[in-house]
């Protein structure tokens, strides 16, 4: 049989983006060597660091180059240098044309607390020790990209705004997820004061009688969602919500393992997936090798699980589960008395812990 050959546009850009990113990528390469498939990837710059280079956060080349790609490794974007540019220039508006011309309009943001981070959270353990759910956030509609949009000098606006076929699409996205997992969805919105919201809730239960009746649909309020999400965070499988409240409530539950450099996602829906960390630039701890890498290196475990080398992305998750029960883990999963290890030395850590795993069957 041929060796595949996977071809990556690594997308480092701002903040801590190039830290997390460079871990991730020393772990897809011990993949590919232990797993016998070949790996190219191909780096440029995104956000910040492209309007630096060329004056706008998405130069054309680089999309050309992640539409032609296999996958796309993405760090993060922003930071204070660039926050007084208007929307549309700013880092942030690169990240969010690169997404809508990938089709990606399904996010997928799992949180998962394994036994050895049930401390880290700032909740009790018992309340969150085996927390196993799925965001899947709608990532291309909603108020982001809503029209009308603008500003004058008196009053700004925006419009969220939902197609039933969008609806739709990011359900059966779910209730696909919810199958191979424990058949529940919990569908999220604000049908008490949004007409968005109403046609959302509307839709998705027509999905659900329709396409998928043996599964479990309920609806919450994002306000009570987000209470609960922290309250009760097991009772939670399958979350599917908006582009904003996917958002906001992703961050939230980053406080269920004990820190957001625990949360990786996946964006597809398109011919090309985009795999990225849930969590920003970091601007606070940029530069100092204090980045957790693990959302980075778990966003690359997603990669290679879309790309079809799934006993690959099982190792990396093992190395990740390895890391943590040794305690190499970055300082924000560290109780008192606990010593940190830099960004560098967990990547070094999994990358090792992978090339041991299987050897490359002859
Ligand atoms: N996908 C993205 O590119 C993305 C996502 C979120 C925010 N941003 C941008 O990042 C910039 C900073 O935003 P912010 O400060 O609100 O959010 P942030 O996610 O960058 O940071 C929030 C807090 O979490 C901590 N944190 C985040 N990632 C961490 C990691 N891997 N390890 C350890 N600690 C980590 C930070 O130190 C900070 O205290 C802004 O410009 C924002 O627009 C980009
Ligand atoms: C940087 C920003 C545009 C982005 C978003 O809001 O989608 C980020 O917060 C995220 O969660 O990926
Ligand atoms: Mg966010």
């Amino acid at each position: 049989m041929e060796t595949p050959h996977y071809h990556i546009v690594v997308l480092p850009g701002d903040g801590i983006g190039p830290e997390v990113t460079r871990e991730a990528v020393r772990v897809l390469e011990a993949a590919a060597e232990a797993f016998g498939f070949r790996l190219t990837t191909e780096t440029h710059p995104v956000g910040g660091a492209a309007i630096d280079a060329t004056g706008d956060p998405l130069p054309e080349p680089v999309l050309q180059a992640c539409l032609q790609a296999d996958a796309v490794l993405l760090g993060a974007v922003g930071g204070p240098k660039w926050d007084n540019l208007d929307r549309a220039q700013r880092p942030e508006a690169g990240l969010l044309r690169l997404r809508k011309a990938l089709e990606a309009y399904a996010n997928l943001r799992p949180v998962q607390v394994p036994e050895a981070l049930a401390d880290a959270s700032p909740l009790k353990r018992e309340v969150v020790a085996g927390t196993d759910l799925l965001i899947v956030r709608e990532l291309t509609g909603g108020i982001y990209f809503g029209e009308p949009r603008g500003r004058n000098g008196q009053m700004a606006w925006n419009t969220m705004r939902y197609t039933r076929e969008e609806v739709a699409r990011i359900a059966r996205v779910a209730f696909e997820w919810a199958k191979r997992r424990r058949g529940r969805v919990a569908s999220v919105d604000k049908a008490n004061v949004l007409e968005v919201s109403q046609l959302w809730r509307e839709v998705v239960s027509q999905v659900h009688r329709e396409e998928f009746p043996e599964l479990e649909l309920e609806h919450f309020y994002v306000d009570n969602a987000a209470m609960q999400l922290v309250r009760d965070p097991r009772r939670f499988d399958v979350v599917v919500t908006g582009n904003l409240f996917g958002d906001i409530l992703s961050d939230l539950a980053a406080t269920l393992p004990g820190s957001l450099g625990m949360l990786p996602s996946a964006s597809i829906g398109g011919r090309v997936g985009l795999f990225e960390p849930v969590h920003g630039s970091a601007p606070d701890i940029a530069g100092q090798g204090k980045a957790n890498p693990l959302a980075a290196i778990l966003s690359a475990a997603m990669l290679l699980e879309t790309l079809g080398q799934e006993a690959a992305a099982r190792a990396v998750r093992q190395g990740v589960d390895a890391a943590l029960a040794e305690g190499v883990k970055t300082a924000d999963l560290c109780r008192a008395g606990e010593t940190p290890a830099s960004t560098e030395a967990v990547g070094q850590f999994i990358a090792a812990y992978v090339r041991q795993q299987t050897p490359v069957a002859s």
